[in-house]
């Protein structure tokens, strides 16, 4: 591991590396991980801190403590967990500016290190995450939901409204998530319930606010607005996404039948289901989302509520460490 550079810069500063980890991630999957990583630091005498989340909300919790704590010093918060984890992590830290978020992916989906191009292996993870504090960090948009009550939600891959978010919903308050990561198939339980909930879905018709301009869907799917390609653990929903452009990517599926959405389907791990006539393609800076009846919404795969609502971009709003800079995505 190339860390001499890593141990020299801590030699000269007081900045910090830190670990959040999420130990029920994929079904405690994540625990080895972390024992991984684990050994490697300590091998290698790197010095770190770490904390494991006890509950829902608790890394974002931890995140916000330590960024406080740092004093305007220097933090590397790395999220060891699924999405759910980068997105708490991320949420938690956002408001501060000493924090560079990174990521050691040990959850079911892992679309963030999809999107940012961040290595599956823990080990080689981690040593992007060693090569990236010592050479590269970089700034990455995020998206911002704006609640009624002036709350603020921020995602980092994308969030949605309609089928999707009722999707992640079911996948993530169901056993046959955990029983599907036993036996290393998690990745297949969004297909799984996306086939199961798709006979008595009910579509609404939406009203899209881009920028500004009005578009009106009939018998609306659902709308993903993402910042980076992938969701649902693999699937690239928007091709053209990129978490450095400062534009936020719109995708509709709307007035197609239930037969013809399993070919979008089977289409969109490949990014190719944006040629059905039936999806719509937009983008922008600032998107607000109605509809004929309240849809569930999501951030990040993490309920929230459900429309109206409307989300913008927060161009370079925080840095990541990623390994390949910002190239590399
Ligand atoms: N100790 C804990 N006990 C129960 N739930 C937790 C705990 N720590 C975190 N969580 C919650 O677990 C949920 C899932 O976490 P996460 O998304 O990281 O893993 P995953 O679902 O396996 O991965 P992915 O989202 O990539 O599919 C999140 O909503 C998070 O808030």
């Amino acid at each position: 591991m190339n860390h001499e550079d890593f141990l020299e810069d801590k030699a000269h500063s007081r900045e910090e590396l830190k670990f959040i980890i999420n130990p029920q991630a994929k079904n405690g999957f994540c625990l080895k991980v972390w024992k991984k990583v684990e050994q490697m630091l300590k091998e290698e005498n790197i010095p770190f801190s770490a904390a494991r989340t006890e509950y829902q909300g608790h890394a974002r919790e931890l995140a916000k403590i330590y960024a406080e704590q740092a004093g305007g010093q220097r933090l590397y918060l790395v999220a060891v967990g699924g999405d759910g984890t980068v997105h708490e992590v991320m949420n938690g830290a956002v408001s501060h500016r000493n924090v560079t978020v990174g990521f050691i992916p040990g959850g079911s989906g892992n679309d963030f290190s999809r999107g940012f191009r961040i290595p599956k292996d823990p080990a080689e993870s981690l040593k992007a995450i060693l090569k990236g504090i010592s050479h590269s960090s970089v700034k990455a948009d995020i998206g911002m939901i704006r609640h009624i009550d002036g709350k603020k939600t921020y995602f980092i891959n994308n969030m949605g409204a309609g089928f999707d978010a009722l999707i992640s919903r079911k996948v993530n308050s169901s056993k046959m998530k955990g029983i599907l990561n036993q036996l290393s198939l998690g990745k297949f339980v969004y297909a799984l319930f996306l086939v199961k909930e798709l006979f008595t879905y009910k579509c609404s018709d939406l009203e899209i606010v881009i920028d500004g301009k009005k578009f009106d869907f009939d018998s609306a799917w659902f709308i993903t607005i993402s910042n980076q390609p992938f969701y649902g653990g693999g699937m690239m929903i928007s091709p053209d996404a990129n978490p450095f452009d400062g534009i936020l990517n719109v995708t509709v599926v709307h007035n197609i039948s239930r037969i013809k959405i399993l070919f979008v389907f089977a289409s969109v791990f490949k990014g190719r289901h944006i040629a059905f006539k039936e999806v719509t393609v937009l983008q922008g800076q600032n998107v607000s989302i109605r509809s004929s009846h309240p849809i569930p919404a999501h951030a990040d795969g993490e309920a929230l509520g459900s429309s109206p609502i409307s989300a913008s971009v927060c161009p370079e709003a925080i840095p990541v460490i990623i390994g390949n800079g910002k190239d590399g995505c």
